[in-house]
């Protein structure tokens, strides 16, 4: 059933065609970004009879404009794109509607862009284990920051009661009323038909959530086998059918396009890290008041932390966990990075293209500057 794919149902509306006005005039072409290899991008980029699935590079002026990374284009983006022959450069990035980011690990004035004009971020869970009202906390914040809508799913409804489900879902609410929460099982496939009334024409929606709550699953059972990787909807060019890299924007054949984004993981980790951090800000306080400040808070003379336990106000336990902080969150970053290198791997066969664009883009780069 392959069919032509309009701009509309990419995502396309009157905010991107007034903003794109101007670039038109200069004979570019209006693109979705659909995944971020580093150095090239993959998009859909479209004229006005037809689309294409393209890999292209940033062009120089795009990239020395960039403020910061968060201005850098990413996922979900639209660009206005140049092409010509066999060569696609993002001449310009056209502004968001929305911007779901976390701030970079290490750098923490960098924003790290995760997904760009996404409607609905739709946070997975379940009322077991995964659940964390800390951590949905913390997914609000970015999720209210980046305009888009909340929308939080308790997987797994079938392994617990009834007052179980319904007591989670009340406290979601409690914490954000403008939330909308919804309790599904994917296994009895019971509350799956509202979450495929967010899946509507133009409409993106953003999956996040640990792993193992059922998010795979989940997207199978809305999505049955109809969907196709957009590339695989071009039957006039044939392009893109035999592609293998990793798309983490889907176009959903009945409207919707849904973004399973690697990176979005990420912001889970981060998430947990904060929150590990945050639990401890009172005893990170009391430590600042140490005598010496890279205190071991060992035996080291005029320790805050020793002289509040010492006096009772603070709690033996409590500083135990702060002493093991670090050490927790190199156990997060070690669980995370297993997972990197398991994505690393499906991409594998990408670093070729990217090798290649590196040195097209060192080329085009130089080709850009004024000769002296
Ligand atoms: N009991 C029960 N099990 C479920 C349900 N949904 C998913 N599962 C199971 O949970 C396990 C994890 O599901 P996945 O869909 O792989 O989870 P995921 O979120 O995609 O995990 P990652 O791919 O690691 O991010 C699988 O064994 C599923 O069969 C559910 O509603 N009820
Ligand atoms: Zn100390």
């Amino acid at each position: 059933m392959p069919r032509k794919i309009t701009r509309e149902d990419l995502g396309w509306n009157s905010h991107f065609e007034d903003a794109f006005q101007p670039y038109a005039k200069q004979g570019w072409k209006p693109a979705r970004l659909l995944r971020d290899n580093k150095i090239s991008y993959g998009c859909l980029v479209f004229d006005e009879k037809d689309f294409d699935e393209l890999d292209c590079i940033l062009g120089g002026k795009v990239y020395h404009d960039a403020e910061t990374d968060a201005d850098l284009p990413a996922v979900g983006d639209w660009v206005a794109l140049d092409v010509t022959g066999t060569e696609a450069i993002i001449r310009a990035r056209l502004p968001r509607q929305t911007c779901f980011s976390r701030k970079a690990s290490g750098n923490s004035s960098e924003e790290q862009v995760l997904v760009a004009n996404a409607d609905v971020v739709m946070v997975i869970t379940e009322p077991g284990p995964d659940y964390s009202l800390r951590r949905l906390e913390r997914y609000f914040t970015l999720i209210k920051r980046s305009g888009a809508k909340a929308v939080v799913v308790l997987n797994k409804a079938d392994l617990f009661t009834k007052a179980e489900n319904e007591q989670a879902a009340a406290e979601i609410r409690e914490l954000n009323p403008e939330c909308e929460v919804h309790i599904t099982s994917v296994l009895e496939n019971k509350g799956l038909k509202v979450l495929r009334g967010y899946m509507k024409k133009g409409v993106t929606v953003a999956l996040i959530g640990s792993s193992g709550v059922g998010k795979s699953a989940m997207v199978n059972e809305i999505v049955g086998d109809e969907w196709q990787w957009v590339g695989d909807v071009n039957e006039t060019t044939g392009k893109g059918r035999h592609t293998t890299t990793a798309r983490e924007l889907i176009l959903l054949p009945r409207g919707g396009i849904l973004v399973d984004n690697p990176g979005i993981k990420e912001v889970q980790m981060w998430t947990n890290e904060t929150i590990l951090r945050e639990s401890f800000t009172d005893i990170e306080d009391l430590a600042s008041q140490c005598k010496y400040h890279d205190c071991k808070h060992g035996k080291d003379a005029g320790c805050a932390l020793r002289a509040a336990l010492a006096d009772g106000t603070l709690d033996a336990a409590r500083l135990e966990g702060f002493l093991k902080l670090e050490d927790e969150i190199a156990q997060l970053k070690k669980r995370q990075k297993k997972r990197q290198m398991t994505v690393e791997r499906i991409h594998k066969r990408d670093h070729k293209i990217k090798a290649r664009n590196r040195e097209d883009r060192i080329d085009i780069e130089s080709d850009l500057k004024p000769r002296a």
